[in-house]
């Protein structure tokens, strides 16, 4: 058994996170509920200083604005130095032209370790077509491929998240059909995710295509059990549910329950 969710809860690792302004509590609660310890911080003055000790470090572009891309630089190249995973998300890439050219920036100027959006996200980066309509995206087409075309581009592992996951280091494949349609109904799944994969990246650095899969089936075994409960009740109940499954699955529960191919 892969004991990754008992490693994070035993050592708690701080994971720095710089994400959006919809979704820093929920990504908050979220990582203590796993039982990480985050950090939101955004000052050029200590971002530097925050990501170089950090276990991981979360670069969310939601709400971004060009000065806080310089602070998420300077974060992740202190963090390349230190040897600290960096974990990026880029919230709507291919919905405006300065969202695309912002992921890019990141992904030029500091060395990602993983790149976690959905397909419309990833595709709009390599260049492939795609649609995103805000931060809502989807392709047609082969995710698997666009999974390795990103990751051999970008050098990184790449989660490309929806109703299957594909994790990749553009050989090494993993899928993953856990999860549940009411995750896309509550705002900040898929960045709370984001903060997920970092947890398991701190505790699990030296096989990030390993570390991304255990923290997207966790997650997903989350998602459906949150549904079990909360399905005669609605979208509000199965967020605190969720965060309550997030709080309670054992590594166990993940072996039990995974619906994951390599
Ligand atoms: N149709 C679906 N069925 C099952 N699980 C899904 C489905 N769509 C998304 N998920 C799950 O929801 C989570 C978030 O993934 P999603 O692709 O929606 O991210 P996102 O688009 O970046 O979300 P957001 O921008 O709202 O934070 C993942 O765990 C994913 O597996
Ligand atoms: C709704 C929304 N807008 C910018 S970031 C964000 C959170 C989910 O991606
Ligand atoms: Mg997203």
């Amino acid at each position: 058994m892969i004991n990754m969710l008992e490693q994070i809860r035993e050592t708690n690792p701080l994971v720095h996170c710089m994400t959006n302004v919809v979704v820093t509590n929920f990504t908050a609660n979220g990582l203590l509920a796993l039982g990480a310890s985050p950090v939101m911080a955004y000052a050029k003055e200590e971002v530097a200083d925050l990501a170089s000790i950090a276990g991981a470090l979360l670069l969310n572009i939601g709400t971004l604005s060009s000065e806080q891309i310089d602070n998420m630089v300077l974060a992740g190249k202190a963090a390349n130095k230190a040897g600290v995973p960096v974990i990026m998300d880029p919230v709507g890439a291919g919905a405006t032209t300065f969202r695309t050219s912002m992921s890019k920036r990141i992904l030029d100027e500091v060395d990602v370790a993983i790149l976690r959006g959905n397909a419309g996200e990833i595709a709009s980066l390599v260049d492939v077509e795609a649609n995103v309509k805000g931060v809502d995206g989807s392709m047609e087409g082969d995710k698997i491929e666009l999974a390795k075309q990103a990751a051999l581009h970008f050098s990184c592992t790449v989660v490309v998240t929806g109703e299957v996951d594909v994790i990749t280091d553009g050989s090494i494949v993993h899928t993953v059909y856990n999860g549940h349609p009411w995750l896309t109904k509550v705002v900040g799944t898929g960045c709370l995710l984001g903060g997920v994969v970092a947890s398991f990246a701190a505790v699990g650095r030296e096989d990030l295509v390993n570390a991304a899969k255990e923290a997207v089936t966790y997650f997903g075994i989350a998602g459906e059990k949150a549904y079990e409960k909360t399905k005669e009740k609605g979208i509000g109940s199965f967020q605190e549910a969720f965060l309550n499954c997030l709080f309670t699955l054992t590594d166990q529960d993940v072996d039990e329950l995974r619906r994951t191919e390599a």
